[in-house]
């Protein structure tokens, strides 16, 4: 292995839980790093929240890891989704044995849509009173993503090895551009012979909860795949758990869905968890399936048998569990 890797922990937690993915892929691979900065704290001390070499190291890069932006997220992350030309956005939201979850069933992969909807629109101040935001949907993008869902569940890759996927929307309401997404993924379904049932979002956000047993792979607009996957962190035990792949068709980036928690910020608690599985994906997208699986094992066996940070209930901080992890490798 000599990949390199662009490191951007960013603000907040995501200085404290990058440093221990970092570890664990040193502990099972040789990469290069090339550390960059990106996030609130570059924008206070160079007037840019993403420099233009940071975005230079994310391209030059075979695959990048981050951590969370604060304030300046949108500045940041965005771009850099596009920097790596990253069409989905995985998202898988388990619970893991030991773990008090809300819904310890719970086991489904979000596809989300990754460069349009309202992330693409265009957002104006009309008047005093009125302001508007437009939002951009392509049978060509949806139908990407839709092509992604089925080599997906073909391949084997849903919760337990599932053949199909629902595909959720608010096409009743959104009649052109959610009708269009929902069509586009619809048909390339049908033409590549995949099972495909639909949800209306509203409908689908009460039905998780109450029934989680009944999803597996879930493919939704961008902002619906947004909240969504936040929803069902609730269910698993929390933000500290879900990890996130951008996925383009050379490079990817790999990132906790969570944020910068400027709650918990800065005290050495939080659960280097969701990073360290991004981190677990990105191994897989490098093609070093079995030491991805080696971190995720390891991983597992950290929440079921400890030491958690308090998120879940224990007392250890992010360094510990980040040894513990390590320990196990
Ligand atoms: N991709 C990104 O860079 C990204 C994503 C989401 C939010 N943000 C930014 O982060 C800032 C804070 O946003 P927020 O508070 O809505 O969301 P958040 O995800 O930062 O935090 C929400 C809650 O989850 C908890 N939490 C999150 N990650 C945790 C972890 N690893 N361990 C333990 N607890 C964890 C926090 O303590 C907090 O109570 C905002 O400025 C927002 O713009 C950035
Ligand atoms: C901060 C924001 C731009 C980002 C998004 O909406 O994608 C975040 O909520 C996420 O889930 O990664």
């Amino acid at each position: 292995m000599s990949e390199e890797i662009a490191v951007i922990p960013g603000d907040g937690i995501g200085q404290e839980v990058v440093p221990v993915a970092v570890d664990v892929l040193d502990a099972v691979g040789d990469f290069e790093f090339v550390h960059a900065d990106a996030g609130d704290a570059v924008k206070a001390e160079t007037g840019t929240a993403l420099p233009a070499e940071t975005r230079e190291a994310v391209e030059a890069a075979d695959a990048t890891l981050f951590g969370a932006a604060g304030e300046t997220a949108a500045d940041v992350i965005l771009p850099l989704r596009s920097a790596v030309e990253s069409f989905v956005n995985i998202r898988p939201a388990r619970a893991y044995p030991g773990v008090d979850a809300l819904r310890p069933e719970t086991d489904v992969v979000f596809l989300r849509e990754n460069t349009e909807g309202v992330y693409a629109g265009h957002e104006d101040d009309l008047s005093d009173d009125l302001s508007t935001l437009t939002r951009v949907v392509t049978s060509s993008a949806s139908r990407r993503l839709a092509e992604f869902a089925c080599e997906f569940v073909e391949a084997g890759r849903g919760p337990d090895g599932t053949e199909g996927f629902t595909v959720t929307h608010k096409a009743n309401v959104m009649r052109k551009t959610d009708g269009r997404f929902r069509d586009a993924v619809v048909s390339v379904a049908d033409e590549r012979g995949v099972e495909t049932d639909e949800e209306l979002m509203d409908a689908f956000a009460t039905r998780l909860p109450l029934y989680p047993d009944d999803y597996d792979v879930v493919v939704c607009p961008n902002l619906a795949g947004d909240v969504l996957s936040d929803l069902a962190a609730g269910l698993v035990g929390g933000l500290g758990l879900l990890p996130s792949a951008n996925v383009g068709e050379e490079r990817g980036l790999f990132e906790p869905v969570h944020g910068t928690a400027p709650d918990i910020a800065g005290q050495g608690v939080a659960n280097p968890g969701a990073t360290v599985l991004s981190a677990a994906m990105l191994l897989e997208f490098l093609g070093y399936d079995e030491d991805g699986q080696r971190v995720r094992d390891a991983v597992e066996g950290v929440l079921a048998d400890g030491p958690r940070t308090p998120d879940l209930g224990g007392d250890a901080t992010t360094e510990q569990v980040g040894d513990a992890i390590i320990d196990r490798l």
